[in-house]
């Protein structure tokens, strides 16, 4: 089931119209459909029935308060990276005790307040952090459970940037050395080691990694165990692709079916930490037609939408499908152009070189599959106020974060007292 589709001529989300949206909260705007929201996790937990399992969502994906309150409503859990993501988490009514704490680089004081909160579980991604998480336990005076994250060195196949589980990404501690990690956190008194975990990239549309990496880390677990810790806990990761233009990316069912086979016996409680897989395609973004240039290379449709909003088409070179928000007569004739925004770069394109019925000004457009890392990876470059959240639940929708005033943004800033203007 569709859930951004034409009716009767306009594109649709669910069963409100993308125009009546942009009329009453202006362009660009993000919006996302509860339905497929509910839809993508309803996936996950049908799969999950029967094992022994749970999933926490990567909230960096897409950390809206009222998507992370959807998840949560229907028993998920959160898989942060930061103790900003946490509170949010808490705010959303997540429980502590089924948030994950993940990252490379979490500081004393996060840690602090991740252990005084309650977080469920840390999975820590350094020796180093195992001392400082130690020590900070102590302070507390509690036992903080951990898991330890590895880093498996296989190949995700997804873009070089988002690509986390090799040996020269800063990810995990290298599989090789993970035993040593593993013996020193068994030293250390305040930590109560329950598992491993991994998470070897996104954008993955392949299963053979996952088998690949769950190969090496199950061999470790064995190891581990030979060694005296006790391994109850094996968190699998996020990664799982979605569709931006024609990939295939396996089904949840199909994904778990090779989990459950390559962990059969093991013994350990799984979790998972999907993030854009949930929200993805859940997700669009719509901007206007400020104007079209013609050139003699090519056509330039500039809209409102720009970089600053999503930066995934320069950052990444990928590719989201646009489509007119006013369905084109199926004999409507093509131009080849690109759409791009008003910012004062050449990286500022939402797309390059795509056939699309001639555009003129004022006409709505939507970009495709922009639920993950669309809103969260916005700034406000030349002073473009982030592009309100929308959400659609059936006939109804809601901003679920406002669009800031340019007012407000300076009104947040302060001058150095020697600038202040003088009084007369
Ligand atoms: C530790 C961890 N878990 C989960 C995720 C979620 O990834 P994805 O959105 O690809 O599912 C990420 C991001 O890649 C991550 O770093
Ligand atoms: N921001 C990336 C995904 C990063 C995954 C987080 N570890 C993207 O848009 O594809």
């Amino acid at each position: 089931m569709s859930f951004f589709a034409y009716k009767g001529g306009e594109m649709h989300a669910e069963g409100v119209a993308l125009a009546v949206i942009a009329a009453q909260v202006g362009t660009p705007f993000y919006c996302y459909s509860a339905g497929a929201l509910r839809a993508g996790w309803q996936e996950f937990a049908d799969a999950i029935k029967g094992m022994k399992a749970s999933v926490a969502y990567a909230m960096k994906a897409n950390s809206n308060l009222a998507v992370i309150r959807l998840f949560g409503e229907m028993g998920a859990g959160a898989d942060i990276v930061s103790v900003g993501e946490m509170k949010r988490a808490l705010a959303a009514g997540i429980p502590a005790q089924r948030i994950i704490y993940s990252g490379v680089g979490k500081k004393p004081s996060e840690l602090m307040a991740a252990l005084e909160a309650g977080v469920g579980q840390i999975n820590v991604e350094s020796s180093a952090e195992l001392e400082t998480l130690n020590a900070v336990a102590g302070q507390l005076g509690l036992k903080a459970d951990i898991t330890i994250r590895v880093n498996p060195d296989v190949d995700a196949k997804t873009h070089a940037k988002i690509t986390t589980g090799r040996k020269e990404n800063k990810f995990g501690i290298d599989i090789d050395l993970a035993r040593e990690a593993f013996a020193l956190a068994g030293r250390l008194p305040n930590l109560n080691v329950v598992g491993v975990a991994m998470h070897i990239g996104s954008q993955l549309t392949s299963l053979t990694p996952y088998r690949d990496a769950i190969v090496r880390v199950r061999e470790l677990i064995g190891q581990l165990r030979e060694d005296g810790h006790s391994i109850e806990r094996f968190d699998i990761g996020g990664g799982l692709g979605i569709v931006y233009a024609d990939e295939k990316p396996p089904s949840i069912a199909e994904f778990m079916a090779v989990v459950a086979r390559e962990t059969e016996g093991l013994g350990c409680e799984l979790s998972f930490e999907p993030g854009r897989r949930l929200v993805g395609e859940a997700g669009v973004l719509v901007g206007e037609v400020i104007l079209v240039k013609p050139g003699s290379a090519k056509t330039f449709v500039i809209v409102d939408a720009a970089m600053n909003d999503l930066i995934r088409p320069t950052l990444y070179e990928a590719w989201h499908d646009i489509l007119p928000v006013r369905q084109p007569r199926p004999d409507a004739a093509t131009i080849r152009c690109d759409i791009v925004g008003p910012i004062c770069e050449s990286g500022d394109f939402l797309a390059q070189n795509r056939d699309l019925p001639p555009l003129v000004a004022g006409d709505l457009v939507m970009v495709r599959s922009a639920g993950a890392y669309g809103a969260v990876m916005a700034s406000s470059y030349n002073s473009r106020p982030l592009a309100p959240e929308v959400m659609v639940d059936g006939t109804r929708f809601a901003v679920t974060r406002p669009r800031p005033t340019v007012e407000d943004m300076i009104s947040a800033e302060r001058l150095p007292p020697w600038m202040e203007p003088k009084k007369a």
